[in-house]
């Protein structure tokens, strides 16, 4: 089912987008202030079950299907030397995944997660978004809804991720459009660029916040000109499910820039998310702060693919076992304070 007919179909569904259910958080928060422990005493975690609550409309949330979704796609910005490796190692990334062997397979599976790939057109690279938009209307709409598709009904929380080498830039170009500042504030090293490398990467961005200022109107168009397949499809993926109030676990840098443009136009987008991490990129922990997200974990990682998300997953897990199996200061006959 194609869920964006067109561009203002995309739109409209954000402008409408949906909020929590308040009868379930105020249910899940009642049940938090009967647990057999002081309030507020398991902290972050309290906060979890909470925001759970109201996402999947149950006072006492579950995790039994999480899904991961690993969109892939490649840069026409590549060719400016912005990234440490070949545009081939997309695809064979890709082919990597497939046999099982990458990093977010193995974390994929240690935490539970039920992981697809899509892989978007790698044949045919975006426009160079330094001289003109990555993508023409179609494309995007065929990549926002490539995501949104990917999204199953029965997920009680998503996390997406991507490949695309030097897909850094049009995400540094994405946050610098969404909350200004500017090229060089939002770019980093990516996969492990040199000095004269970032260099390549801040000129390539400045030209693409020049050559596009002025363009960027909505939310789509700043999609469509600054991104790319695979970050168009997170966002698609991420909208898809607010429409369905499935919440989310935001994994890094890029992840986090596709939903930019969304949480610049309407900053409620972000309600649904749930910071997984913050990156080692170096704009990691300013995008966020933008997104008005406090990152759960924070350990250095620096590589995408959903990698972060997946290793919060446990703490979400731990979140809800003890929200949802914790006995009630009546059950267990234990006197309640005054706290
Ligand atoms: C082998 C390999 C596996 C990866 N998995 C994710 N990325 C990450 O690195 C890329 C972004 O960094 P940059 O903009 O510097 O190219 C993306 O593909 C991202 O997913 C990888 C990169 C490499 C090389
Ligand atoms: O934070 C990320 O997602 C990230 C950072 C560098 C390279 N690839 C991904």
């Amino acid at each position: 089912m194609t869920l964006f007919e067109n561009r203002a179909a995309f739109l409209d569904a954000l402008a409408a987008m949906p909020g929590p259910d308040a009868g379930a958080i105020a249910a899940a928060r009642a049940r938090q202030a009967q647990l057999t422990k002081p309030s507020g005493s398991l902290g972050r975690l309290e906060e979890i079950a909470v925001f759970m609550a109201g996402w999947q409309g149950a006072e006492r949330p579950r995790l039994d299907v999480v899904q991961a979704l690993v969109f892939a796609g490649n840069h026409g910005v590549a060719a400016r030397g912005v990234s440490a490796f070949p545009v081939e190692v997309t695809a064979q990334m890709v082919a990597n995944f497939a046999g099982g062997g990458a990093a977010i397979n193995a974390l994929a599976a240690a935490c539970g997660a039920d992981l697809s790939i899509v892989a978007l057109d790698l044949d045919r690279p975006t426009g160079d978004i330094a001289c003109e938009p990555a993508m023409d209307e179609a494309d995007c709409l065929a990549a926002l809804n490539a995501g949104a598709q990917a999204v199953k009904e029965e997920t009680q929380l998503l996390f997406v991720g991507e490949m695309g080498i030097a897909n850094t830039t049009p995400a540094a170009a994405l946050a610098a459009m969404a909350f200004g500042g500017e090229a060089a504030d939002w770019c980093g090293r990516g996969t492990g660029l040199d000095a004269a490398g970032v260099a390549r990467k801040v000129a390539a961005v400045e030209a693409a916040l020049a050559f596009h200022a002025g363009a960027c109107t909505d939310p789509f168009e700043t999609l469509r000109r600054l991104g790319g397949r695979e970050i168009a499809a997170m966002a698609g993926a991420m909208l898809a499910a607010r429409m369905r109030r499935i919440p989310v676990l935001l994994d890094g840098f890029i992840a986090s820039a596709s939903i930019a443009p969304l949480a610049a136009a309407f900053s409620a987008f972000t309600d649904h998310c749930l910071a997984a991490h913050r990156s080692a990129e170096a704009a990691h922990g300013r995008l966020l702060e933008h997104l008005g997200l406090e990152p759960l974990l924070a350990l250095g990682m620096r590589l995408g693919e959903g990698s972060g998300a997946a290793v919060a997953v446990p703490l979400v897990r731990a979140a809800l076992a003890a929200h949802g199996e914790m006995a009630t200061f009546a059950e267990a006959e234990v006197a309640a304070g005054s706290a």
